[in-house]
């Protein structure tokens, strides 16, 4: 017997490929640079956790990430089983935290900022620690810590930035479909 997905199983399905490929138009909006470009792609994440919850949110991250590594050129630098090896794939992991935590971005202004802001600090801890990760232990580069961290501190004023553009639409969007 040929099962079909139910009416409710179609809608989200839609709803997460929809924000998998905001994503996608994410990394495509980027500006390239060293260690990782500064791209579009969290701002999405969030607007993903935001309006389809947590749950949602992070199942249109995972459809994401699964079909970049299937080969699908949708991360900033392509796509494809190697990109675990990439420098960058641990922001990629950092997409599912982001998109849990701005799921819960419930209720006062303050609450939402701060899930907000948690969810890009954990995605920052997992992102640099891999990327230090794969540039010393694979590339064989001889960087701290320490450095890797100022470096990415030219990033925060984007992701700061993002935070508060994503924040007021949002927040509009979710008013007018009453979600
Ligand atoms: O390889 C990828 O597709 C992931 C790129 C990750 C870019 C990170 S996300 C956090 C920080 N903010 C940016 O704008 N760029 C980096």
């Amino acid at each position: 017997m040929v099962m079909f997905p139910s009416k409710n199983g179609i809608k989200i399905l839609i709803l997460t490929s929809f924000f998998a490929i905001l994503t996608y138009i994410g990394a495509l909006i980027q500006v390239p640079m060293y260690p990782a470009p500064i791209s579009l792609q969290t701002l999405f994440v969030m607007f993903a956790g935001l309006l389809l919850g947590s749950k949602y949110g992070v199942l249109s991250q995972l459809l994401y990430i699964f079909l970049g590594l299937l080969g699908l050129p949708i991360f900033t630098g392509g796509g494809g089983i190697g990109y675990v090896l990439t420098p960058t794939f641990g922001f990629i992991i950092g997409f599912l935290p982001l998109a849990y935590f701005s799921g819960f971005a419930k209720g006062n202004n303050f609450k939402v900022i701060s899930m907000l802001l948690l969810g890009n600090l954990i995605l920052y801890c997992i992102g640099i620690t891999y990327l230090w990760f794969i540039l010393n232990k694979i590339a064989g580069n001889d960087l701290s810590l320490i450095t890797l961290l100022k470096g990415m501190t030219i990033y925060l004023p984007g992701d700061l930035l993002k935070i508060f553009i994503t924040i007021p639409i949002a927040l509009k969007i979710r008013k007018r479909l009453n979600i």
